[in-house]
């Protein structure tokens, strides 16, 4: 599902990599918990995986295709088609409503349009499926996004990454705004959603207690050489 090769990558500015990978690879339909230290770049990783930023040197591969060599646009829609992606900072658009919010994947991919089209009646249904496994009231539904609270956009960014049900979910410390039981329920929705289509998930976070939950476990520091040089 995904294959690193002698990647490197450096933050324009920076004197050194970031990232500094030989090898690493993750299986179809794993359940990846990758964990490390603040500012030893887990996200700026997650960014290359996805295809959001380019390696100085190295291949990056996800599903056999080599997305550094993909031309941006294209690489918009390979990853439209593959990916669902929970961002730290969400990226939710804040004058659309929860349900637009949740539904837009489909609208930039055919792909996720039919597999979500699969499950349920229409678009906007297969949104509200989602949103009401993660706990999200329907009174919520046509609120714009911006009025919700942070654990609230969490799950709507949790919705949006699911719908369509790509291959690879990579989600960014997704559960950090929520209680405890609205992060049983998100963890046990965003499994329950990988397994239905073995889609592999990447998750990073720093809440250890959910690690054993996971296929595997991945410290940052052990792959990555830059991150030893620290
Ligand atoms: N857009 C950017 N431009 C320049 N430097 C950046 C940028 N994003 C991250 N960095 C730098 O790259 C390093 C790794 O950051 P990154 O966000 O990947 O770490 P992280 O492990 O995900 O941290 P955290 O656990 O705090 O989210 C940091 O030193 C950070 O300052």
């Amino acid at each position: 599902m995904i294959e690193l090769n002698q990647v490197k990558f450096r933050w324009p500015g920076s004197s050194t990599s970031v990232i500094d990978i030989e090898r690493f690879s993750i299986e179809k339909g794993d359940k990846v918990f990758l964990k490390g230290p603040s500012g030893t770049g887990k996200s700026t990783l997650l960014g290359l995986i996805a295809g959001v930023s380019l390696p100085d040197s190295g291949d990056v591969k996800v599903l056999g295709q080599n997305i550094n060599h993909i031309k941006g646009r294209q690489r918009d829609h390979f990853r439209a088609d593959h990916m669902g992606y929970i961002f730290q900072m969400f990226n939710l658009l804040p004058y659309l409503s929860v349900t637009e919010n949740v539904c837009l994947p489909c609208h930039f991919s055919k792909r996720r349009k039919n597999k979500a089209l699969t499950h349920s009646p229409s678009l906007n249904a297969e949104a509200h499926r989602l949103l009401s496994d993660l706990q999200l009231g329907n009174d919520l539904i046509n609120r714009p996004v911006a009025e919700l609270s942070i654990g609230q956009q969490q799950r709507v960014a949790a919705a949006r990454a699911l719908i369509g049900q790509p291959e690879l979910v990579i989600a960014d410390e997704p559960s950090s705004a929520l209680d405890t039981d609205a992060r049983e329920s998100f963890i046990n929705l965003l499994f329950q959603e990988c397994n239905r289509e073995k889609s592999t998930l990447l998750f990073v976070s720093h809440d250890d207690t959910l690690s054993p939950l996971f296929d595997q476990q991945i410290e940052l520091s052990k792959i990555n050489l830059s991150s030893k040089r620290l």
